[in-house]
């Protein structure tokens, strides 16, 4: 056999990975795309190198993608909740074993540095286990009814579920949904962002070598046009969207036409608030931590930072300095913290949020600027240094909308009140986060807030055992936690009668 892309990862530096493996993955096998003529090129952010072709698949692709993953639904949804967690357990172990050559290859695709792909890699087979550990309990009630008569209920899977995923997490993505999924006994045919094309495919090739059946976890490549068929398929009982918010109301209304259950991860706003009484230096790291993980494209990052009137100097001094000292660079080094943007078009378009919002009236107190790194090989990657805007308003665009680049805006605040009513004015509501030291203050806060998640004196720490979702037009559904086996399952009641039939007829 071929040695593997992913075999080839210990040597492998920034500039040097081609991938030409086929990318889609059904029948427990990956297999050659058809029409070749409808490939686009894919690039490595770092250097803005061709890293290979993404050839969408078509309607019969799709069909045999679905096909496939139905066989092993009707196999895999009549184990044992136990027998699939040991599949799923030999899965979790499997990435653990090659989380670095994993962590290396999505950094080369996607571009963040090595050591968030390192954590991201964690987090997915962190997932995996978790959903196995729950995989044995699910269960049913039994409920008692008159005449010794009684009902039972069983927790059943919903069919070939499909997940569609965001470039900005390639491979946890595609974890966070098929664990749940795979847990409760459907199959999943998953379809990457077209610009993160190469590790979802790895994550079926693990599953398979952990022993799931042929067809359990499918790979289709693909952009709006797959995305589509997979929406309208009859044969899928459930979409699973990240992305963004228009695409996201696609989904739900192509979804509806069969009526498709539909879990929506949209974007966000994020509100921070930090209060004078904070501990400021963990306020400061909170605040960063908030705003440039993965270049900053991050749906739950908390990009509106209301800093409480009186310590907004001290704040920003602080901050400032600690984001000048970000180490920008090779992504695929070990000191580097922040890489490259996913694409050309991403960082201009970041770059030109940073630029209205100096015609709006805000202050560019450092970055926000195009960055070319002293290593020729990475003159052509889609760097841009972190950027922090002061002199924010609520009624600016850099307030307003999703930049999903490494761009933070401070606005100050005098009231709890005002605050809370100016972090809730916003049509989003995935996350939001405050620092104080004042107990109290806080809960009231987190409940006020109009949030799915309240981060209470940190930001951006997302472990498996905890639900992740919006409100608002930030998406409905949840990922991860217990409560997610909901949104992957369905109910069936069996009433039992146990004494003659009373009929009325
Ligand atoms: N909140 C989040 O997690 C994310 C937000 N975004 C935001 O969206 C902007 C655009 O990024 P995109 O990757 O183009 O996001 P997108 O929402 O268009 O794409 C997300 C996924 O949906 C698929 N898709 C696109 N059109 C579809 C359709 N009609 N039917 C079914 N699937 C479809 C894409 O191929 C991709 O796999 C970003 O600049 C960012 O602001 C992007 C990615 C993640």
């Amino acid at each position: 056999m071929a040695q593997s892309t992913l075999d080839t990862m210990p040597g492998a530096s920034t500039g040097t990975v081609t991938v030409t493996e086929h990318l889609n993955f059904w029948a427990g096998k990956r297999v050659k795309p058809r029409q070749e003529s409808n490939m686009e090129p894919v690039f490595e952010p770092a250097t803005g190198r061709v890293l290979c072709q993404m050839i969408p698949c078509g309607a019969e692709e799709v069909d045999e993608a679905i096909k496939s993953a139905r066989t092993a639904y009707l196999q895999w949804s009549k184990l044992a909740g136990m027998e699939r967690a040991r599949v799923m357990l030999e899965a979790a172990r499997i990435i653990r074993e090659k989380r670095e050559n994993i962590a290396k290859l999505e950094v080369i695709n996607n571009g963040k540095s090595i050591t968030e792909a390192l954590v991201d890699i964690d987090i997915a087979w962190q997932c995996i286990e978790y959903y196995a550990g729950l995989a044995g309990t699910l269960a049913g009630q039994h409920i008692q009814l008159p005449g010794g008569a009684f009902a039972y209920t069983r927790r059943e899977p919903l069919g070939v579920c499909v997940g569609i995923g965001a470039w900005n997490y390639p491979f946890q993505i595609a974890a966070w949904k098929s664990a749940p999924a795979l847990a409760c006994g459907n199959a999943m045919v998953f379809k990457p962002s077209p610009m993160t094309p190469v590790t979802a495919v790895i994550l079926a090739e693990i599953y398979k070598e952990a022993g799931a059946p042929d067809g359990l976890f499918c790979v289709v490549q693909g952009a709006a046009e797959t995305g589509t068929l997979l929406c309208h398929h009859p044969a899928v009982a459930k979409v699973s969207f990240t992305g963004s918010v228009p695409t996201g109301k696609k989904v739900m209304e192509m979804s509806s036409k069969s009526v498709k259950q539909v879990t929506l991860e949209l974007g966000g706003k994020s509100p921070l608030i930090i209060f004078k009484d904070c501990e400021l230096e963990n306020a400061v790291k909170g605040a960063l931590m908030a705003n440039f993980l993965t270049q900053g494209q991050v749906c739950c990052n908390g990009t509106r930072v209301y800093v409480q009137r009186e310590i907004i100097p001290q704040f920003l001094e602080e901050v400032v300095k600690r984001t000048k000292a970000i180490p920008l660079g090779d992504p695929l080094l070990d000191g580097t913290r922040m890489g490259a943007l996913i694409s050309k078009a991403q960082l201009e378009k970041v770059l030109g949020f940073v630029d209205q919002a100096k015609s709006q009236g805000a202050t560019v107190l450092c970055g926000g600027e195009p960055f070319v790194p002293t290593d020729p090989k990475l003159k052509g990657g889609y760097f841009m240094s972190p950027c922090v805007l002061d002199n924010c308003r609520d009624d600016m665009t850099c307030v307003k909308e999703e930049i999903f680049g490494p761009v933070m805006s401070v606005m100050p605040f005098d009231t709890e009140e005002e605050v809370v009513q100016r972090a809730n004015n916003t049509t989003f509501g995935l996350a939001s986060g405050v620092f104080t030291r004042d107990i109290s203050r806080a809960h009231r806060v987190a409940e006020n807030l109009e949030a799915g998640t309240c981060f209470i004196n940190n930001y951006n720490i997302s472990p498996v055992e905890v639900p992740f979702g919006g409100y608002k037009m930030s998406g409905f559904g949840r990922e991860n936690g217990q409560v997610t086996i909901e949104y992957y399952s369905q109910l069936k009641t069996v009433v039992v009668e146990m004494g003659d039939v009373e009929s009325l007829f």
